[in-house]
């Protein structure tokens, strides 16, 4: 068996995305995407997937000039390889990142959020020369099924009127009972039983009724409502007073740790985060302040499925929960997060995923949600089939684009819509 990666293929795509409204602004109609996949000499290919914006693009293309005759089964030698290649510092200067609302950028984020591909391609490759499932060689699934939660937003009925996007069929929702129509539907065609509110978008009342009326129309079901950070401490407390009862948990109310521990402290509502804990440096301070009662893992950000257990196994040494955060993506990460899902004992919350709001993918088979959750597959890899065809013509898509929509801004595509949107400056409200 020869495990020696002969070559490297990084496609970047265009997929095609609803207008989901976030605190930010609106998604663009279509966004970008990087396929990776790495080619072992016996002739194996695995597959991987992030994030396709330039500053992803620029670090993957020389990652993958160093990855030939390396063994895909030398994972942590990817790590020392990444360090190796230079990130550029206007990439990270600003404080936060701005499409992706997931916190601090850092050159190290940067690099895991690359390597992340890398990892699951050559995990999918290696678990393909060895006959093997991804969680089997994470150590072994400890569950058959992984629950996922609806991911709900508020929506426009389409993207504004003259700019090319694909039509969808879920409708608006931008008030309580559009947010209640789309959870049904969600249900009805996934089975989720669980429900996330992305919030930050209307005043704070509008939300809380939001998800007064799903408490009402699905009693009893989890409920979780996420602002991105939009609201003061104060504005936090009281939301979290108003809807403590009918919350599973409320998440990242508040911009950053210090502001956090002070919601925490003055709440009973279980805080989450995909904001202020998303590198392990940020760890310490969140919890010894008990700033996070539940962490959201992300493969990407975390650089890859291994540090997503290395996060999880932390969580359980302090208390804290664990969640599965989710950006748009399509079936390759879906896979890899249901792979390792399956792998941690301590995940006892339904993960957020965006794939039902994506119609596009590389796939030649859809996952599916049955009951709201993805069987673990026990194929080899990851159990994914990639659609060449399909592929290309994603990549012809980003070809043709004239750059505008090669960086995710949800801010600009607002300004489509309201020349005189500016990202708002927190907290909102
Ligand atoms: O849980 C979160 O904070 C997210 O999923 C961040 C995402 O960027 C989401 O808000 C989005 O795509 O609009
Ligand atoms: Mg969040």
């Amino acid at each position: 068996m020869n495990l020696a990666i002969t070559d490297v293929r990084l496609t970047p795509i265009l997929v095609a995305d609803p207008p989901l409204l976030n605190t930010q602004g609106v998604h663009q109609p279509y966004t970008p995407r990087l396929i990776v996949e790495v080619v072992t000499a016996d002739g194996i290919t695995g597959v991987g997937e992030t994030y396709g914006d330039a500053k992803y693009l620029e670090l993957a293309r020389p990652f993958a000039e160093r990855l030939k005759g390396h063994q895909v089964s030398d994972l942590n030698g990817l790590f020392t390889l990444a360090d190796q290649v230079a990130v550029d510092r206007s990439r990270v200067e600003n404080a936060v990142d701005v499409g992706g609302l997931r916190g601090v950028q850092t050159a190290d984020k940067l690099r895991l959020s690359v390597v992340s591909a890398f990892e699951v391609a050559c995990l999918d490759a290696l678990g393909k020369a060895l006959g093997l499932p991804v969680h089997a060689l994470l150590g072994g699934k400890v569950r058959d099924a992984v629950e996922y939660s609806a991911y709900l937003f508020y929506k426009w009925a389409d993207h504004p009127e003259g700019i090319p996007a694909e039509k969808d069929d879920w409708g608006a929702a931008i008030d309580p009972a559009g947010v209640v129509e789309q959870a049904r539907r969600f249900k009805e065609r996934y089975g989720f039983t669980s429900f996330k509110l992305k919030g930050g978008v209307f005043p704070p009342a509008e939300e809380i009724a939001a998800v007064r009326a799903l408490a009402e129309a699905f009693p009893g079901h989890p409920l979780r409502l996420d602002p991105n950070g939009a609201w003061s401490v104060e504005t936090s407390v009281e939301v979290a007073r108003e809807l403590g009862e009918v919350l599973e948990y409320l998440e990242d109310p508040a911009l950053g740790t210090p502001a956090m521990a002070e919601v925490a402290e003055r709440t009973g509502v279980p805080l989450a985060t995909n904001m202020c804990v998303t590198t392990f440096a940020e760890i310490k301070e969140a919890f010894t302040k008990g700033a996070v009662q539940v962490v959201l893992s992300d493969h990407h950000y975390w650089g890859g499925l291994r540090n997503t257990q290395q996060l999880a196994a932390v969580c359980r040494t302090f208390g804290v929960g664990v969640s599965m955060h989710s950006n748009t993506h399509l079936g390759i990460s879906l896979a890899a997060m249901t792979h390792v899902a399956a792998t941690v004992p301590n995940l006892h919350h339904a993960c957020d995923s965006h794939y039902p709001w994506q119609s596009e993918d590389v796939l030649t088979e859809r996952l599916t949600f049955e009951g709201g959750k993805v069987a673990v597959s026990d194929a080899p890899g990851l159990g994914v089939e990639l659609d060449r065809e399909r592929l290309a013509e994603l990549h012809r898509r980003w070809l043709d684009d004239d750059g505008a929509l090669r960086d995710r801004d949800d801010a600009a595509a607002m300004r489509i819509a309201d020349p005189e949107w500016v990202t708002p400056s927190m907290p909102r409200w």
